[in-house]
C-alpha cells in the first residue's frame, strides 16, 4: 500500500490516537507504523510522567496497550545500562529515541533461516567452522534522537546500552503484536526463556502492577 501522507503527529497524545487508527485496519502497514513512530518529535513535558529509573536495572514502563494489538513503552536506562541480547518472539520491534544515547548491538539468530543474509552468513562460518551456536555480531551503531531502529527475528537479536556514564537515556518502543514471554541468549548461543514486566503501568507504579 503507498504510504499516504498520514495525520499530524504533533504529540505524544497525537502519536497514541494514529496508531490506534493504524491498527484498527484489518491489516496492519509496517512503513506507516514507522512513520509515525519517526513523526513524533520527542518532547519531555510529554513522556516525564513515566519516566521512572531504577539504580540497577533499565525499567520497562507501559504508557498504552494498543487495544491488544501493540504494546507502546518507554524505557528508560540509568548510566551505563543495557539490556541483554534478546529476540522479539516473532513480533515487530520499533525503538524511537527520545533523549541522551544508546547503542544497539545485532547479532545473528543462531540456527534460525531468516533472512538471505543470515543464510550467507551461516554458509561463511560453516566455512570457518564457526560453532554456530555462538553468537556473531553483524552490528553496532549509536541511535540518535528521535531516530527509530526497527527490528524482528528475521533480521537477528540486539542488545541495547546506555554507553553514557554520566547521563541517563529514554527511549520509546513499540510492540506489536505483544508479548509477555521472549528469547535471552547467552554468549554461547543458548537460548533461555524470559518473562517480560511493566515497572509501571500508565505512570503509575504499584504492586498489583508490578508483575
Ligand atoms: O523490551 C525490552 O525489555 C528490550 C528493550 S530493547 S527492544
Ligand atoms: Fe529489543
Amino acid at each position: 500500500k503507498p504510504l499516504k501522507f498520514g495525520p499530524a503527529v504533533d504529540s505524544l497524545p497525537d502519536l497514541i490516537s494514529a496508531l490506534h487508527r493504524e491498527f484498527d485496519a484489518n491489516y496492519v502497514n509496517i512503513e506507516m507504523v514507522n512513520h509515525l513512530m519517526l513523526a513524533y518529535k520527542s518532547n519531555p513535558k510529554e513522556w516525564r510522567k513515566y519516566a521512572k529509573f531504577d539504580r540497577y536495572t533499565y525499567t520497562r514502563n507501559l504508557v498504552d496497550a494498543g487495544n491488544g494489538k501493540f504494546n507502546l513503552l518507554i524505557l528508560c536506562w540509568g548510566e551505563g545500562h543495557s539490556s541483554s541480547v534478546h529476540d522479539h518472539a516473532d513480533s515487530h520491534c520499533f525503538m524511537k529515541m527520545l533523549k541522551g544515547e544508546l547503542r544497539e548491538k545485532r547479532y545473528r539468530y543462531p540456527n534460525r533461516g531468516g533472512d538471505e543474509e543470515q543464510q550467507q552468513q551461516q554458509q561463511q562460518q560453516d566455512h570457518q567452522h564457526i560453532n554456530d551456536h555462538e553468537l556473531v555480531e553483524i552490528g553496532d551503531k549509536p541511535i540518535p534522537v528521535n531516530d527509530v531502529a526497527y527490528i524482528n527475528d528475521n533480521l537477528g537479536l540486539h542488545r541495547v546500552e546506555n554507553p553514557s556514564h554520566t547521563d541517563t537515556s529514554v527511549s520509546l518502543h513499540l510492540y506489536c503484536p505483544p508479548f509477555d514471554m521472549c528469547n535471552i541468549f547467552q554468549s554461547n548461543g543458548k537460548k533461555i526463556p524470559a518473562k517480560v514486566t511493566f515497572w509501571s503501568k500508565y505512570g503509575v507504579r504499584n504492586k498489583a502492577n508490578e508483575q
